[in-house]
């Protein structure tokens, strides 16, 4: 098969891309990829480094407001397509896949124009603006969470597939999560991750709760604080009682989050798309942050997706401090059988075979 990609600017949009890429290189060795992406996104430096032809164009999204630069952004679309129309025509595509993010808009609707099958990826519950606009011309659509059908309704082949990072995560080795963080195998841990960068109100709760740790004896703290906060965060750290400090494991970032997570008796975290699609695949209950700085406040609605569905507790930022969350990890570790209610809801959530059933949805608008 021969297959376009595109979707970038956060990892968020580019990780899906590649899975799916991955799977189709999986199951027909003879594939060949291009993916189209911007200079000036993660993707142009991600891509690359796993050996993928990588090719850009140049573009800007929509400013919310009215602005001279949404006139400019209209004439790069123009010139977007044309530049597109070129790449798709010396590539001969059998179908592009656009996963979001403002670079898909040209790519897509170039496709859609040269009569090329087309399929877009939505990460989150409710679409971004690129992915709205372009499902009026997608020949299929997948999304990640079952409350995204909605925004679709009317398009062609809406199917709900989940996220195919979660596919990335499904075959995680537990044991070697607990040996990575000299752990015995079982011991009970809660991991506590702000995102790929960390969350500065995440980790001023974790700190102000850490201490109350005291009551839930046997329970492990996994810290991932992020790296800019992390050398401020081991000073405080010090401050902990003797006894509690061999309990408390702080790391700037995870480099085998998979493992880790796949150990972790429950996970407090943002609620970020590839996250969620990790913690349902692999069934961890968690305690969910949106983060409020983010376009639209997307994370609230994909975090009472999982809170919806008994998978997950949300708290919001605005009522977040030490004693709020100590209390909600707290209810959860002490009882045994709401953490396993949690983690068998999580689990159904969990869509580990996203990235093949995606791949079968390319194959059914290439082949017609
Ligand atoms: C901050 C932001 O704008 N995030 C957006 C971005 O998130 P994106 O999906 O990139 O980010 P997430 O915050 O969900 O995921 C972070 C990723 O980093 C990994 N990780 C994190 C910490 C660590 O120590 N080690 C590690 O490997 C996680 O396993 C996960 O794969 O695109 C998504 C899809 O549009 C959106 O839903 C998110 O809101």
């Amino acid at each position: 098969m021969r297959l376009v990609l595109t979707g970038g600017g956060t990892g968020g949009h580019i990780y899906p891309a590649l899975a799916i890429g991955r799977e189709a290189a999986e199951r027909e060795p003879d594939t060949s990829i291009l993916y189209i992406g911007t200079t000036k996104g993660l993707e142009s430096r991600i891509v690359p480094n796993q050996g993928i032809p990588f090719e850009s164009i140049d573009i800007t999204g929509f400013r919310r407001s009215l602005s001279i630069e949404n006139v400019k952004t209209v004439m790069r679309f123009v010139q977007g397509v044309r530049r597109s129309k070129q790449l798709l025509r010396e590539f001969k595509p059998d179908a592009v896949v656009g996963t979001g993010g403002y670079v898909c808009g040209p790519v897509v609707y170039a496709a859609s124009r040269l009569g090329i099958p087309t399929l877009i990826h939505e990460q989150n519950v409710v679409p971004g603006l690129t992915n709205k606009f372009l499902s009026r011309y997608a020949d299929a659509v997948a999304v990640s969470f079952a409350d995204s059908l909605p925004h679709f309704s009317g398009r062609r082949n809406v199917v709900h597939a989940g996220n195919p990072v979660a596919s990335t995560v499904s075959k995680a080795d537990r044991g070697r999560g607990f040996r990575s963080l000299g752990l015995a195998d079982g011991t009970p841990f809660v991991l506590a991750v702000g995102g790929s960068r960390g969350a500065k109100a995440l980790n001023e709760a974790i700190l102000e709760m850490l201490p109350r740790l005291e009551s839930l004896p046997n329970v492990h703290f996994v810290f991932v604080t992020g790296e800019r906060y992390y050398e401020e965060a081991l000073a405080r750290l010090g401050e902990l009682p003797t006894k509690l400090k061999g309990r408390v494991h702080a790391l700037h970032y995870l480099n085998n989050m998979p493992e880790v997570l796949s150990a972790a008796s429950l996970v407090v975290s943002r609620a970020g798309a590839s996250s969620l699609a990790e913690i349902t695949s692999l069934g961890v209950p968690s305690i969910l942050i949106p983060s409020p700085n983010v376009t639209n406040n997307h994370q609230q609605p994909n975090a009472e997706s999982l809170a919806d569905a008994g998978a997950g507790v949300m708290i919001l930022e605005k009522d977040l401090n030490g004693t709020v969350l100590f209390e909600s990890v707290s209810a959860i570790m002490q009882d045994t059988a709401r953490q396993e209610a949690m983690a068998a809801a999580s689990k159904a959530l969990g869509m580990p075979l996203a990235a093949g059933s995606i791949y079968e949805q390319i194959k059914g608008i290439a082949n017609k």
